[in-house]
């Protein structure tokens, strides 16, 4: 059973068409990271999975269960943080969960759910008009878990954490993945996908532009290696040599001083035929390394928008 099946899914709000033929599959038990600018049809996706809006055209399954003729099943199995839900000020944390488990009929004690997101007993009876965010972030976390779904939708987590809260989260979503849970995540943060996700889909005005592994995206637009070499020094010939190379699109110097030089080049040719062009000019190769292409290219170049 897939975890989320979107099919050919139009979605026009009046002359806006938010979603074009979206078509996304979410396997059981994986880490999916949806990622897109703003406007690209995010949170319109999310709505039409917990059944807030419905489809134009196109048929959503969440679960292995319709979202609209059994959306109410369907809640009672997921988990969700919302984009911007914020916490009531004047209520304990204890408070809150206590109300995500009622109104979710379920039976876990708050506790449990503390330990579960880090936050220490004392701290869920405190108020939580005095939380820091990263508290807040994580009390919304522990209310997404009341019931233990089966999947947790989260929309922008990671919404106004600093590093260090950001990264907990991760360790959090991470946990819950390894006891068996679905997740789905949204986020225009390519470095909280990128740590995290099994597989990434990027939209791009209501339509899939890609879906794969972050290996695979990466692959994808990555056909030139960057080459970083140090070098004892550099001579204009030895530049030209390597420029001559089939497949050899830039050779540049970064850097030249009486202690050495840094050369970049960039070929979708062979690597060690550069390094034997440079040392055949009398070069001594000292050191080198190879760069990835960064997430931040793939987003580029499959949105668009430089993030
Ligand atoms: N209720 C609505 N009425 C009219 N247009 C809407 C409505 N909801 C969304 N849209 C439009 O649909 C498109 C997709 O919006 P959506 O909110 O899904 O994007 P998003 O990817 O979640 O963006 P963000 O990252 O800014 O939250 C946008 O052009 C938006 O203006």
């Amino acid at each position: 059973m897939n975890a989320i099946e979107v099919t050919n899914v139009t979605k026009r709000f009046g002359d806006v068409t938010a979603l074009n033929d979206l078509s996304l599959t979410v396997e059981d038990g994986e880490i999916f990271g949806f990622l897109g600018p703003n406007g690209a049809g995010k949170s319109t996706t999310i709505n039409l999975l917990l059944d807030f809006i419905r489809p134009t055209d196109g048929t959503v399954s969440v679960l292995g269960m319709d979202a609209q003729e059994d959306s109410k099943a369907i809640r009672q199995r997921l988990g969700v943080l919302p984009e911007g839900f914020t916490t009531y000020d004047r209520l304990t944390g204890r408070q809150h969960l206590e109300f995500a488990i009622e109104s979710k009929d379920a039976t876990e004690e708050p506790d449990m759910l503390f330990e579960r997101v880090g936050l220490s007993p004392e701290e869920g009876d405190r108020k939580a008009g005095g939380y820091s965010k990263g508290m807040s972030q994580r009390l919304l976390f522990a209310m997404a878990l009341v019931g233990d779904p089966d999947m947790l939708i989260l929309d922008e987590p990671s919404t106004g954490l600093d590093p260090n809260g950001a990264r907990e989260m991760r360790q959090l979503i991470r946990e819950e993945n390894d006891r068996g849970t679905t997740i789905f995540f949204s986020s225009h943060i390519l470095e909280q996908v990128e740590a995290v996700c099994d597989r990434v889909g990027i939209i791009r005005n209501g339509e899939m532009v890609a879906v794969d592994s972050v290996e695979g995206l990466r692959d994808s637009v990555s056909t030139a290696s960057q080459l970083r070499i140090e070098t004892d020094r550099i001579t204009e010939p030895a530049l030209e040599a390597v420029r001559a190379l089939e497949g050899v699109e830039r050779a540049e110097v970064l850097e030249s001083g009486s202690d050495g030089a840094v050369v970049a080049v960039e070929t979708t040719g062979s690597k060690t035929a550069v390094l034997g062009a440079l040392e055949d000019a009398g070069i001594v190769v000292e050191d080198f390394s190879t760069a990835e292409a960064s997430l931040e290219d793939v987003f580029q170049r499959y949105t668009g928008v430089t993030a």
